[in-house]
């Protein structure tokens, strides 16, 4: 395949269905896929204006949601179906290019980190300004802690947040149910095709997911008269897992603050949205968050961050208790809670068991490098550590006592300044919000 097109999209507004259609293409023939998204649909039918400005986020999202089907071939073509602005460009280059930089480095594929779309030349007519901001907050659930920590600071502050999911399963239900507050849903439903193609052997890796549930969830604002969508994206979010051929690799790129500028510009500069969507937890640390999950008792049956839960296949019913994300939020929860209280959460007790000392070797930087999944930096780690060190209910656990010795001085002496639980670093909180979260930490 030499290209990668995006034919047509449509919009059903009696179903609420957006079919998206892609195209590889090369001398061999034409693979097309089409991914279709079911928006909810509101109890009115959407005004003109409604209408004009969903367009253009849906125009944005047929683009970034091509990325599942690019990866299968990766071509050295990418071939835009329509002119865009700078900042629009930009950030489907980016979504493209540093989206996709683990899957590059997996395969081994480095043009895909210097691809450029090939953009029609052309006139973008200005799109109609659209401000929203002092309407409810959609509030994007992903089971997980960190959206419930927003969820609950939204409440507190009287926000009056809606909370909405892509693809809602057993566990992000749970966790709407046990919020009390009435969610909003939208369905997406990838190709089977690639599916096909990935069980003959396609390219496969990791794509921008939040990217794509960011834009669907933007879209589901702006049918539903909604305001900003508030993300629960942390600060350790934008750090690299490491450098490849000079490029940052991030496995988790589309949660950070980069890709939120980029896609807050791109909003503005497309669709017109003033106050588009930011993350409300962009200054903290994952273990900064744990602490605040810990004030919140009424999710502890239900909370999941464990992603093998969100797989679309054979996924796990709740944490799977052996990979990187239920080690590190084990580790970041434990400090601020009994010990009995974090043992039901996860249904076991990760640091009474020896065989998870190689996984926390790798979080706390002893071994290897950060791995490929959600997970703090090491420092929040050797923090978390430290804390759990000094209490007596974990000091002699198995997993600590081999940690403590594990971790070089040098490593101690660096945490022994550490501002963890400072909120810090660039966001894009507006002043209501951030007031919000202030309340709360
Ligand atoms: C749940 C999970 O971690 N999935 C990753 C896993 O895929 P797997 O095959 O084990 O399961 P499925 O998710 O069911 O995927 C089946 C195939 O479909 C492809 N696919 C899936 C979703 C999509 O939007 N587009 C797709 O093309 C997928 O590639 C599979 O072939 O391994 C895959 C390969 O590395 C990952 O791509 C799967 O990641 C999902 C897209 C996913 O939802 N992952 C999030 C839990 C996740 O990684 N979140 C990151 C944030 C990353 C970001 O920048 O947005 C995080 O929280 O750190
Ligand atoms: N299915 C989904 N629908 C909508 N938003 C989602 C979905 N899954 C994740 N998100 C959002 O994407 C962002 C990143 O997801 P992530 O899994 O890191 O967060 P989480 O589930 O809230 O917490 P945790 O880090 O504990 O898993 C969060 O803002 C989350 O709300």
């Amino acid at each position: 395949m030499d290209a990668f097109a995006f034919p047509s999209y449509s919009i059903d507004f009696a179903t609420g269905e957006v079919l998206f259609d892609y195209a590889l293409t090369g001398p061999a023939g034409e693979q097309r896929f089409t991914e279709v998204i079911t928006l909810p649909l509101p109890a009115e039918p959407p005004s003109d204006e409604t209408v004009a400005t969903l367009g253009r986020v849906l125009e944005l999202l047929h683009l970034v949601a091509g990325v599942s089907y690019y990866k299968a071939a990766a071509p050295p073509r990418l071939v835009l179906p329509a002119p865009l602005g700078a900042a629009t460009a930009d950030y489907v280059t980016a979504v493209y290019t540093k989206g996709l930089a683990e899957y590059a480095y997996r395969n081994q594929l480095p043009h895909v980190l210097e691809l450029r779309p090939e953009v029609p030349a052309g006139e973008v007519t200005p799109a109609r300004v659209y401000d929203n901001s002092d309407r409810r907050p959609l509030s994007a659930v992903g089971g997980g802690k960190d959206s419930i920590v927003s969820l609950e600071a939204l409440r507190r502050a009287e926000l009056d947040p809606v909370p909405f999911s892509v693809n809602p399963n057993h566990v992000i239900v749970s966790v709407n149910e046990a919020s009390g507050l009435t969610p909003l849903a939208a369905r997406r439903r990838i190709d089977p095709v690639l599916f096909d193609l990935n069980a003959t052997g396609a390219l496969n890796g990791h794509i921008p997911v939040t990217a794509i549930n960011s834009l669907i969830a933007v879209a589901t604002a702006v049918l539903h008269g909604l305001g900003p969508v508030v993300m629960s994206n942390e600060r350790s979010a934008s750090d690299p897992n490491l450098v490849w051929n000079g490029h940052e690799i991030n496995h988790q790129w589309s949660k950070g603050v980069e890709a939120e500028g980029l896609l807050r510009a791109a909003l503005a500069e497309h669709a017109g949205l003033t106050e588009p969507y930011f993350s409300l937890l962009r200054s903290l640390s994952e273990l900064h968050i744990a602490r605040l999950f810990a004030e919140f008792t009424r999710y502890d049956d239900v909370v999941t961050s464990c992603n093998s839960a969100f797989k679309l296949r054979n996924a796990s019913e709740r944490w799977c208790r052996n990979c990187p994300k239920c080690r590190f939020v084990f580790l970041a929860m434990a400090p601020f809670m009994p010990r009995e209280r974090v043992t039901h959460i996860f249904g076991g007790d990760l640091l009474a068991d020896p065989e998870q000392i190689p996984g926390y070797r790798e979080l706390l930087g002893v071994d290897g490098h950060k791995p490929f999944e959600c997970v703090g930096e090491v420092e929040e780690s050797v923090v978390a550590l430290g804390l759990l060190a000094e209490q007596d209910q974990w000091r002699d656990a198995p997993v600590i006592r081999a940690l403590v010795d594990a971790v070089p001085a040098t490593a101690w002496s660096a945490v022994a300044t550490s501002d963890v639980f400072t909120p810090g670093g660039p966001n894009h909180i507006p002043d209501t919000y951030a007031k919000a979260l202030t309340s709360l930490t």
